[in-house]
């Protein structure tokens, strides 16, 4: 699980991120939503450390990431520890982020092999049954300028899978795909919902928020405004800022 409390972070001086606290259980399937630039995508990339965060509190899978003392100072675990513990948290980008020279089984297998030292006749089992998986074990062999922006994404599920995490967070997944490749990549996130896999995804989707999430978080100007389990939280959204957002998208 993933437990982020109060959490700051600002760019160039600007705010970003103020106080922002989440829980994400195991099994669990947690919906961000909010408008652009309200600092979604931000607080994914400070739990994957992608970011650092100034202040606030990151435990993830019970273990200490990143603390802040009475002092007010932010210190993140030694580097080994932030390694091994950002092993726990697969990441699938809006942008894909698949190697080009590399076809879709050396993608899959690529950070098993290099991050994890597996021998190659390890991981391509696993790799191949994660790509059958996704419904792409024919494409194995093709490189991803060959693949739609579907197939793609669904690589990179396969990819972030490969490594064994106990967490994937989903950055805005389907925002870069044509609307009729969204449901592909949808029904393959709604899969790994359905076998618990705990997950936090960043997303324009309502639908998806909707139906596959168990809870829903929606950030404004750098705050969490609200969160609460779906079916309420879009029948009663209990915040007027909320309530406007709804009401713009739905
Ligand atoms: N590396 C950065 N340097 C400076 N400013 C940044 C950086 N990353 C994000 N920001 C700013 O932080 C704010 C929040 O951005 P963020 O991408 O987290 O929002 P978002 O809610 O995910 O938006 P969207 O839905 O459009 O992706 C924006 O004003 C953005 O310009």
């Amino acid at each position: 699980m993933i437990s982020a409390q109060d959490i700051c972070k600002a760019f160039n001086g600007q705010p970003v991120l103020r106080k922002v606290s989440l829980d994400l259980m195991r099994g669990e399937v947690v919906a961000v939503i909010g408008p652009s630039g309200s600092g979604k995508s931000t607080l994914l990339r400070c739990l994957n450390h992608l970011e650092t965060i100034d202040s606030g509190q990151l435990l993830i899978e019970g273990e200490v990431l990143a603390e802040t003392n009475a002092a007010g100072v932010c210190s993140y675990v030694p580097e080994a520890q932030i390694r091994r513990i950002g092993r726990k948290m697969g990441m699938v980008f809006q942008s894909f982020n698949l190697f080009p020279h590399l076809t879709v089984l050396e993608n899959v297998i690529e950070a098993p092999m290099v991050v994890k030292g597996l021998a190659r006749a390890q991981i391509v089992p696993r790799a191949e049954a994660l790509l059958a998986k996704v419904g792409l074990l024919e494409k194995r062999n093709s490189y991803p300028a060959r693949l739609s922006g579907g197939q793609k994404q669904r690589v990179a599920i396969a990819r972030a899978l490969a490594m064994e995490p106990d967490i994937l967070l989903f950055d805005e997944p389907t925002s870069a795909l044509d609307p009729e490749l969204t449901g592909e990549v949808l029904r393959t996130m709604r899969e790994l919902a359905q076998e618990k896999m705990t997950m936090l995804v960043v997303t324009h989707e309502m639908g998806f928020a909707r139906e596959v999430a168990n809870r829903v978080a929606f950030m404004d100007r750098g705050e969490l405004i609200e969160s609460g389990p779906a079916a309420e939280f879009f029948a009663q959204p209990k915040h007027a800022r909320t309530q406007a957002f709804l009401h713009n998208m739905l």
